[in-house]
């Protein structure tokens, strides 16, 4: 886990080293200080010598301000390696995440991957800061102030050695007691995140269902839920303060007064006494920062394991070797394809899929909710991998092909449409960023969007607002068709995406397809039979598997599903209805 993140410290690591460097000298010269100031007490002060008294203090000054110098330039080194390590860990994890898979994303929610991208990083930069300065300040405080004690007497100096094991069973059973903890408060962190991120984005649903008071009480539940966790933690690590106090004044009380003993039986002078205890503060100080500094890594041990995780997390979706990089038409295959999202044979959401298509046929899938229709297509663009059989695309297994060559050629667009915040033309350049103007047109005008998008006040200037809000259910679904055209793909599927077009429109389309893009081969996934009449073929899928395959006609005559559905959509009148 160290070494993982020790690899984002990169171009920082200069300043990782050179931040505990000063930390050294700063300390050598804090543990100095009262060593001099006991020479001034026994050499200056006992004996009237007023030029020793000015010339150590002269000294004395020199070295606090190079004491403090050192302090603040490793403070400003640590403070610039921290941030600078939580923005590359920060990166590393966002360019890791920009690889998943969808299984990938399938194992992390979005919200607890957002958690861990702030939160838990914002952890790690704070200890990793405290990790650099004060876990190198505490241990070297308390090595040169334990040697310097030890010089001026032995037997006294054996009071902070006791205290030190006694500290250092009270700080284990804390951490043992508190991580398990902290390991929860994360989850429930993601939960908080999701609850939010979800309101947020279905706001209006919420608003329009009256549900507020509802997602109010499920925030409420969360927040209370990690402040008793939290409080609970808390509350094991207070028990850090009074343990360390104890052993602090427990130490001076002894020293005092076995010091105070020997300086009057004279095996101490009064300026070694003083000394001592000053090391005796020192000793114990230190001791206090590096059980904070414990503290810390405790929490922040549950953070670097959630962020370690998104780190480790391998795209199961990789290039083979000598990949191919040109894909010779739009034919594609099916042969005897089994896949499931859990990798389990047992639960397969599609089952013993085979079926093959010239390149330039328009598609129709239709079928039930859940019967696999989205899953298929899914496979095309190798959004995930088969789990048994081949699916090809022009006559190569998917798996062969640069992954970015087959998707750069696969259109799709999804059911759950998503619109980026930006001009229209930024949104349909997504597609292919050097398209030109009249490039954009053209797609647009297939997708039947141009018209509506020449009303608007800015054209294809008009600014988009997050996720589209500002244009119709019709309109963002022909947005996202037009998007997937301006890639020129060879293939084009779309999944569900003019549920929301009515059906003339939807017509214009189909004719538009098949007129001027005949070469391009194309899947549509719908509801209505009328989207679908036309294709050259038609599958329908039911529980994972495909019941049949023809054009409307043999379909019509001899298959009971979608001889269902065909009546069903006459009696509701909305096989050809305009809504
Ligand atoms: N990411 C996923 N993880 C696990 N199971 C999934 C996932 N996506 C879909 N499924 C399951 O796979 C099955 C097929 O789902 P799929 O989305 O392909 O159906 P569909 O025919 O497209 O349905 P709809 O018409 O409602 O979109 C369903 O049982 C669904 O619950």
């Amino acid at each position: 886990m160290i070494r993982k993140l020790a690899q984002s410290v990169r171009e920082y690591k200069k300043l990782t080293i050179l931040s505990p460097l000063f930390v050294m000298l700063e300390v050598i010269i804090e543990v100095l200080i009262p060593f001099q100031m006991s020479k001034i007490i026994d050499n200056g002060i006992a004996k009237g010598d007023m030029a020793y008294i000015r010339n150590s203090g002269y000294l004395l000054v020199l070295a606090t301000l190079a004491s403090l110098t050192f302090g603040v330039l490793s403070g400003t080194f640590s403070a610039k390696a921290s941030t600078g390590f939580a923005t590359n860990v920060r990166r590393d994890m966002y360019h890791n995440i920009q690889d998943f898979s969808y299984s990938n994303i399938d194992t992390f929610s979005v919200s607890s991957l957002i958690t861990r991208l702030t939160t838990d990083v914002t952890n790690l930069q704070n200890s990793f800061q405290m990790l650099i300065r004060i876990l190198f300040r505490a241990p070297l405080m308390l090595v040169f102030s334990l040697i310097m004690a030890l010089g001026i007497n032995l037997r006294l100096s054996l009071v902070f050695l006791a205290a030190i094991p006694f500290l250092g069973i009270g700080l284990f059973l804390i951490i043992n007691k508190a991580h398990p903890i902290f390991e929860r408060v994360f989850k429930t962190y993601d939960r908080l995140n999701n609850v939010v991120q979800e309101n947020l984005s279905g706001i209006r649903v919420v608003k329009s269902y009256v549900r507020e008071e509802h997602e109010i009480e499920k925030f409420k539940r969360t927040s209370e839920k990690i402040y008793a966790d939290f409080s609970k933690a808390e509350k094991i690590l207070a028990l850090n303060n009074p343990l360390m106090q104890f052993a602090i004044y427990t130490s001076i009380l002894l020293l005092s007064w076995l010091g105070a003993k020997m300086v009057v039986s004279d095996t101490l002078t009064t300026g070694q006494l003083m000394s001592l205890l000053t090391y005796a503060m020192q000793i114990l100080m230190s001791l206090m920062m590096m059980s904070m500094v414990f503290v810390m890594i405790i929490i922040s041990r549950a953070s670097a394991e959630r962020v370690v995780a998104v780190l480790n997390e391998k795209s199961d979706l990789h290039n083979n070797e000598n990949p191919v990089y040109e894909i010779p038409d739009g034919s594609l295959s099916f042969d005897q394809v089994d896949f499931s999202y859990s990798h389990d044979p047992e639960k397969l959401a599609l089952k013993n899929v085979t079926f093959s298509i010239h390149a330039g046929e328009t598609i129709g899938i239709i079928g039930g909710t859940g019967s696999g229709k989205t899953t298929l297509v899914q496979l095309i663009p190798r959004l995930y991998d088969v789990t048994n059989g081949t699916v090809t695309v022009g006559g190569i297994d998917v798996r062969n092909y640069d992954l970015y060559t087959l998707r750069s050629q696969v259109g799709m667009v999804l059911q759950k449409n998503t619109l980026f915040s930006g001009t229209i033309k930024d949104n349909l350049r997504w597609g292919n960023l050097s398209a030109t103007d009249e490039e954009l047109i053209q797609a647009a005008r297939l997708a039947q969007a141009d018209e509506f998008i020449q009303n608007l006040p800015d054209g294809y200037d008009t600014f988009l607002e997050e996720g589209g809000t500002n244009v119709s259910g019709g309109q963002k679904q022909r947005l996202c068709i037009a998007r997937a055209l301006v890639k020129k793909p060879k293939i084009l599927i779309l999944d569900d995406s003019t549920s929301a077009v009515d059906t003339r429109t939807e017509s214009k389309i189909r004719h538009a397809f098949a007129e001027e893009i005949p070469s391009i081969t194309k899947f549509i996934i719908a509801q209505r039979i009328s989207s679908v009449e036309a294709a050259d073929k038609i599958i329908v899928m039911d529980n994972g598997m495909i019941n049949a395959i023809g054009t409307h006609a043999e379909l019509l005559a001899s298959n009971t599903i979608y001889q269902e559905v065909y009546y069903s959509q006459i009696k509701g009148g909305n096989l050809h209805d305009e809504a």
